[in-house]
């Protein structure tokens, strides 16, 4: 990997001074000869909730697990809050200043929502008395509790992305990262997890979310980047990239959207 040089964030400083929540810089991924990530750079200002928007297979997932510290970049780097996330080893402080919610988290099968929360929140070194306020309190807000003896190799696809959503907020980060948040989550928990993100918000985090929910982006984001074939196509606010019309029509003419010109021929003429 080539190391970004650390930019100057007094550049790009808040109008507090603070740096950027999140800065990356010339982020670059490659599989086989297949370009995912072509040197993005992005920047979010503290307080912002940003929605990360593309096409399947834009590039998404990479650029925000290269950007968290779980893929390691061909090229760039990222800092949350002025921290590196590269190399691996310098990342502790960026680390503790970031909840993630993956794509696709492994999460492991023969333990119970409470244990595995349990587990993290001593990991990182929160004091018991608070890891087991919290992770009542997480299990309660989002529906689990009842669930507390349930495996989470048994869980639902919903259930496992809140148990993913309560490890990423349990050590009170500052900035979160939120691959596909909603997917799969019914509408009573959807209400609960947003509630939860404008809580967190309002508090003084930061939030960057993918979604293909161009209306959830609408009402929760106050930021959007468009992401198609691996580089940014815009990024602005969201009135600036909406610009006049709804997410979901500036995205299509953006992405170059266009219906199909048949149906499935078996479908009948
Ligand atoms: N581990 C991998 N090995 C090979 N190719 C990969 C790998 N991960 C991603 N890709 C490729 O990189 C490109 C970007 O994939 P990515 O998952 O980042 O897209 P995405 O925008 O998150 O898509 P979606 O909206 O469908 O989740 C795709 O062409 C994908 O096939």
């Amino acid at each position: 990997m080539t190391r970004a040089e650390e930019p100057d964030t007094a550049r790009l400083d808040g109008p507090e001074g603070d740096p950027p929540a999140l800065l990356i810089r010339g982020l670059r991924k490659s599989f086989g000869g297949n370009d995912a990530v072509r040197d993005v750079d992005l920047t979010v200002a503290p307080g912002a909730f940003v929605g990360l928007v593309g096409p399947n297979g834009a590039g998404k997932t990479t650029l925000l697990s290269m950007a968290v510290g779980l893929l390691r970049p061909d090229a760039g780097n990222a800092w949350v809050a002025g921290a590196p996330v590269w190399p691996a080893q310098d990342a502790d402080r960026a680390k503790a200043l970031l909840g993630v919610l993956p794509d696709g988290l492994a999460l492991p099968q023969r333990l119970t929502g409470p244990e595995l929360l349990t587990y993290l929140g001593r990991l990182r070194g929160l004091p018991a008395p608070v890891v087991r306020s919290r992770v009542e309190e997480l299990l309660d807000v989002l529906d689990l509790a009842a669930a507390g003896r349930t495996l989470i190799g048994d869980y639902s696809t919903g259930m496992r992305k809140k148990i993913g959503l309560a490890a990423a907020l349990l050590h009170g980060p500052r900035l979160l990262v939120l691959d596909e948040p909603f997917e799969a989550v019914d509408p009573v928990s959807a209400a609960v997890v947003r509630a939860i993100l404008d809580g967190f918000i309002a508090g003084g985090g930061t939030v960057v979310m993918s979604s293909h929910a161009m209306p959830l982006v609408e009402r929760l984001c106050d930021h959007v980047a468009v992401l198609d074939h691996g580089a940014l196509l815009r990024a602005g606010t969201l009135d600036q990239v909406r610009s006049g019309h709804t997410l979901e029509e500036a995205f299509a003419e953006l992405v170059g959207a266009r219906p199909p010109a048949r149906g499935l021929s078996w479908f009948g003429s």
